[in-house]
């Protein structure tokens, strides 16, 4: 597929090109009911940041009162090149994610996410050990996790740091891993990426193995949330088990590029929203990353040195199937969104999904694909 370059992001081409009904029908198709934009220009921050706020509410219900939650997902580039050295980018990296809680903050958000693998480049397309490998540090006590332990604490602000784990009680084994850290500045636990990538430059394998840590839904005072690690996106059971764990937000910080799987993005965490009944959080990297070595991707093409464009778009789908409009696809940006969790519930009354979803019918299936010993059931004309 080949790489769409030249344009900020999809909505603008909508936005420019269709007026009145006809933009409010194809923007209702692609996108359902509209959400409510939020003006934060009162708010002072760094203004070469994108920083769009919106609304998905829900009806009110006379017994419960509303669960408003305010989320905040924020995409970057490395401000600095790959090729610098491993603690000037990491406290480059730390000044920039400092401004986007600090704007987080003021913009009342209470459950901030990075996208993956925030406090590095993403070198995996490399292929190198070193020195990318040297980025791994403790989920539980690593400078990062310290870090952001105190702007937690000091904003009231759970935050889910996706970073490079080293586990040094086993080894010194590397993981794909989610921190959460909660608005008291605790660690909370982590998540380890439960499916890793062998497509295109993603050579994610070399490094870390799939996760151990199963589909864990971390209960915080903002709400129940999980972490579903970006290709762990293209897999709908893991998205299930995370909403059969009880999720009522699953984030899903990526790191992708246009020509693997832009025209996907925009429906599998919009799609998970709407077949588990909870809120997702579609979180990817904008910027290219270039590599001091050249690299091929195995298929015949010449040897270059960079993943290609990380076009960022981070959203946020509802259980109704609404979203937001995405962030740029180019530039740094902060996506606020105030979402009442008690939509969860209303849609899972309304359409019924979780009650119709015959979790005993692919109970049994799995447990007979798994074996060695299965016969998919397929019917053939007899010969007799
Ligand atoms: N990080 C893997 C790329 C993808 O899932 O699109």
């Amino acid at each position: 597929m080949s790489e769409i370059k030249e344009f900020e992001r999809l909505e603008d081409i909508l936005d420019k090109n269709l007026t009145g009904s006809n933009y409010e029908t194809v923007r209702q198709l692609l996108y359902g009911r509209a959400v409510e934009q939020i003006d934060l220009k009162t708010i002072p921050f760094n203004r070469n940041l994108q920083v769009e706020a919106y609304r998905i509410p829900c009806p009110e219900e006379q017994l419960r009162k509303p669960r408003n939650v305010r989320i905040g997902l924020f995409q970057n580039q490395i401000p600095v090149p790959a090729t610098s050295k491993i603690q000037y980018m990491k406290n480059a990296l730390y000044k920039l994610a400092e401004e986007a809680i600090e704007t987080s903050q003021k913009s009342g958000v209470n459950i901030f996410c990075f996208q993956e693998a925030w406090n590095m480049p993403f070198a995996f397309c490399t292929r190198e050990k070193y020195p990318w490998s040297e980025y791994a540090e403790s989920a539980q006590y690593g400078p990062t996790t310290k870090f952001l332990q105190e702007l937690a604490k000091n904003y009231n602000m759970v935050i889910i740091s996706p970073i490079l784990e080293r586990d040094e009680t086993h080894s010194d084994t590397i993981w794909n891993t989610a921190v959460i850290i909660d608005n008291h500045g605790d660690y909370l636990g982590k998540h380890r990426k439960n499916h890793i990538p062998r497509v295109g430059d993603f050579n994610e394998s070399t490094y870390y193995f799939e996760g151990n840590t199963g589909h864990p839904v971390f209960e915080t005072e903002f709400g129940k949330i999980a972490v579903n690690i970006c290709y762990g996106r293209h897999h709908p059971l893991n998205w299930l088990a995370f909403g059969l764990n009880g999720a009522e937000i699953v984030f899903n910080p990526s790191a992708t590029t246009g020509g693997l799987s832009e025209p996907l993005w925009g429906i599998e965490a919009r799609n998970a929203a709407i077949a588990n009944g909870y809120f997702t959080c579609a979180i990817n990297r904008v910027g290219t990353e270039t590599f001091e070595h050249e690299f091929t991707s195995g298929n015949g093409k010449p040897a270059h040195k960079d993943f290609g464009h990380f076009y960022g778009s981070s959203y946020v789908a509802a259980p109704d199937g609404s979203r937001t409009p995405g962030l740029s696809r180019t530039k740094n940006g902060l996506l606020v969104t105030e979402v009442d969790l008690n939509m969860c519930r209303q849609v899972k009354d309304h359409w019924g999904f979780q009650m119709t979803q015959r979790l005993d019918l692919y109970a049994d299936l799995l447990a007979r694909a798994v074996k060695s010993d299965f016969q998919p059931q397929i019917i053939k004309k007899s010969n007799c």
